[in-house]
């Protein structure tokens, strides 16, 4: 069987060499189009990816030697699932490898937040010298709502542990999962008593502009928000309008609705956010460090040796 591996994005060189020392044969072209892509996919029984392009049905159907796709990174939004299942073809990913990022991140958003770093550091660069607009909040006391306790939530939970924090986490597909970093409760009682929310959930169809006006509107008390899943699960304006009216205080965004220039120039709600002092935002960087670069392809390598071909 041709044992070839196709490299589209950027990895880190530890991948390749385990698997051609694992018999497999790889190219590793980062640069690569999509369309030579598809040109070529056809020869390979592999393809090792981040977030490049979309892996879907165009794809698939030109890859009848395709067993495996390997993600290099957590979340899977860029691969149609359904269609890989259908043809058994296998997913392996590796939340293992930035689930530390994404939790530190997730704390320095927070913090950053709730002590206004971001805008008290503008304001002095401008000649500002305002204390009282820049007292913050202490961690310490508060409630903290998860949605979502896989590897991203867990790794939150566990990194708020030194804080003395009360953490509730809510996830709709796994019961009994309290632990000593989180209490496993309902949605309502996320929304009941979270002071702060903080999200760790796949996009999916069921879970895509899951916080809007109206799952805001229902929280008790006002809210720092923290999303560093993905931006299609939030409706950015519903979050404008809560900054707005005082229910969330903060909103620490390292995932957008839209990324990347120059789309994002076109949202009608990216002024908003860019002059709320309320708002800090970050290029979808939390679980993209020196350190989780390594640590994916060290992850991902493990998975292909375990695969069944
Ligand atoms: O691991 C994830 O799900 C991420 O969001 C990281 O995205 P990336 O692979 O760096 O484009």
């Amino acid at each position: 069987m041709n044992k070839k591996i196709l490299i589209i994005d950027d990895l880190h060189p530890t991948f390749k060499e385990k698997a051609i020392a694992l018999g497999f044969e790889v190219d590793d072209l980062p640069l690569i189009t999509r369309a030579e892509t598809l040109a070529v996919i056809k020869d390979y029984i592999g393809i090792a990816v981040r977030t490049k392009f979309r892996i879907n049905k165009e794809l698939f159907d030109l890859a009848p030697n395709l067993k495996f796709v390997a993600r290099a990174g957590a979340g899977l939004d860029n691969i149609d699932e359904t269609i890989a299942a259908e043809r058994n073809i296998q997913l392996i990913n590796a939340p293992e490898g930035n689930r530390d990022a994404v939790g530190e991140h997730a704390i320095g958003l927070l913090l950053s937040l709730m002590n206004n770093f971001r805008k008290a550091d503008s304001e002095i660069r401008n000649g500002i010298w305002d204390r009282e607009a820049n007292r913050g909040y202490e961690l310490k006391g508060k409630t903290v709502g998860i949605i979502g306790y896989g590897f991203m939530g867990q790794s939150f939970a566990k990194k708020l542990s030194g804080f003395d924090v009360n953490v509730l986490a809510y996830d709709k597909y796994k019961t009994g999962f309290s632990d000593a970093y989180a209490r496993e409760v309902s949605m309502e009682e996320i929304v009941k008593h979270s002071d702060v929310l903080s999200l760790h959930i796949p996009l999916t169809k069921e879970t895509k502009q899951m916080v809007n006006e109206e799952y805001l509107y229902h929280f008790k008390k006002p809210i720092f928000f923290i999303n560093s899943a993905r931006g299609e699960i939030v409706n950015t304006s519903a979050v404008i309008n809560k900054i707005k009216e005082g229910k969330i205080l903060g909103a620490g965004l390292d995932v957008l609705e839209t990324e990347k220039f120059p789309a994002l120039n076109e949202q009608s709600w990216f002024d908003d956010l860019k002059k709320s002092g309320k708002v800090i935002l970050t290029p979808h960087v939390g679980g993209w460090t020196f350190d989780s670069y390594r640590k994916i392809s060290e992850v991902l390598a493990q998975k292909l040796e375990e695969i069944k071909l």
